[in-house]
């Protein structure tokens, strides 16, 4: 009896390593399978349960974008052009889907195809785009490249192959998109984009350009303290209050100017924009209007924000998958510096005839006046 109770047990030790090998092999098996179908591309978005964007943002930034990434040069430079001094501030960018890969043939399968963006956040610098961005990655129908990827301005030599595989996978119904603000005073961007699909939709996230120079002027400045002041730079002749146009922090507000350039190639009806200061005061109507215009269902909405006093702005309650609320990094809501308010009048009174033509342009009074 003692034998056979013996034997009993021992089957029984046989049996369970047997099952336990079964169901580590199964272990092992489901995750290679999920990797290559792509879903270990979603990896990074557990990052996301930092508290800010920083950590995430700069990693994934560093590893997929290190080789794309020219040299900055901080001092702006008056002989340059907008877009390119435009294009030397690289944004805090996150989560990036997918990296760059050799072959530049689409990886498709059932869990995803990497396609070109349906709708780009096209600008501008300094207006939210950031904030829009990663309010709309809440969208389960949204996947979005997180770093900018700058190829209608600064990578377009190396191909739409190139510039497809940046993208996250999507399902069908899924959007893709990506922002950089840089395209909206890039002069060729618009038939680039063109080129690609003259069927994308595009956004601008605009602001006060008044505000959005001095946001321009305090982002270079915390990189360059020894940058002369912001009279001196926006002004060519501080006696007689003549403003320098080729300063790009002055150039890129003129909205009206690089509205031109982008209907000569896509109708009104492709554009949206976007009120930057709405979109701090009221994150959930601004979202409300964007989530139409890319034909999504609502699914952002005043639930998601509140409202975080120490930053001074909206910021994501707890994203599922994640233990804390979540605002923008550092480089996002600087403290600016003191401008004398006269060169700040002056600023204004150049910029009202732009803006009351871009108000015109784009059927939208944004009263920055
Ligand atoms: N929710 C939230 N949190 C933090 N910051 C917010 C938010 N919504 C809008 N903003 C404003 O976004 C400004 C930065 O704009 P961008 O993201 O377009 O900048 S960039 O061009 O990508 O560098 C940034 O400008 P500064 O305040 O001058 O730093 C903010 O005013």
């Amino acid at each position: 009896m003692g034998c056979s109770g013996c034997r009993v047990r021992f089957n029984f030790g046989k049996a369970l390593s047997k099952v336990s090998v079964f169901f580590t092999m199964l272990l092992i098996f489901t995750y290679f399978f999920y990797c290559l179908s792509g879903l270990c591309d979603s990896a990074p978005r557990a990052l996301y349960s930092q508290e800010t964007l920083d950590y995430d943002i700069l990693d994934d930034h560093r590893r997929l974008f290190d080789d794309l990434r020219p040299s900055p040069r901080l001092l702006p430079d008056r002989n340059r052009t907008a877009s390119t001094a435009e294009a030397e501030q690289v944004d805090a960018p996150g989560e990036l889907d997918g990296a760059p890969q050799d072959g530049g043939i689409p990886v498709s399968n059932t869990f995803g195809t990497k396609r070109f963006p349906q709708a780009i956040i096209i600008g501008v610098k300094k207006g939210g785009t950031r904030a829009l961005l990663e309010f709309l990655r809440i969208h389960p129908d949204v996947r979005a490249v997180g770093a900018e990827p700058h190829f209608f301005d600064r990578f377009y030599d190396k191909g739409l192959e190139w510039y497809r595989n940046l993208m996250p996978r999507t399902l069908d119904g899924q959007i893709t998109m990506e922002k950089t603000p840089s395209y909206f005073v890039t002069k060729e961007a618009p038939s680039r984009i063109c080129t690609m699909n003259c069927q994308t939709k595009l956004i601008v996230v605009v602001r006060d350009p008044v505000t959005r120079a001095v946001s321009d002027y305090t982002q270079t400045l915390s990189k360059n303290p020894g940058l002369p002041s912001f009279q001196s730079l926006a002004l060519k002749n501080v006696s007689t209050g003549l403003i320098d146009t080729s300063w790009s922090a002055v150039r890129i507000g003129l909205y009206a100017k690089h509205l031109e350039n982008w209907l000569q190639h896509f109708p009104l009806s492709h554009f949206l924009f976007v009120s930057g200061e709405r979109l701090v005061s009221d994150p959930a109507w601004e979202m409300g209007r964007v989530q139409d215009f890319l034909g999504l269902k609502r699914v952002v909405s005043g639930k998601h924000f509140y409202f975080n006093q120490t930053k001074g702005f909206p910021c994501l309650k707890k994203p599922e998958g994640s233990s804390r609320p979540r605002c923008l990094g550092k480089s996002k809501g600087r403290p600016h510096p003191q401008i004398p308010s006269e060169v700040l009048q002056r600023l204004r009174d150049f910029y009202r005839p732009f803006n009351h033509r871009f108000y015109q342009m784009s059927g939208q009074d944004f009263g920055w006046d």
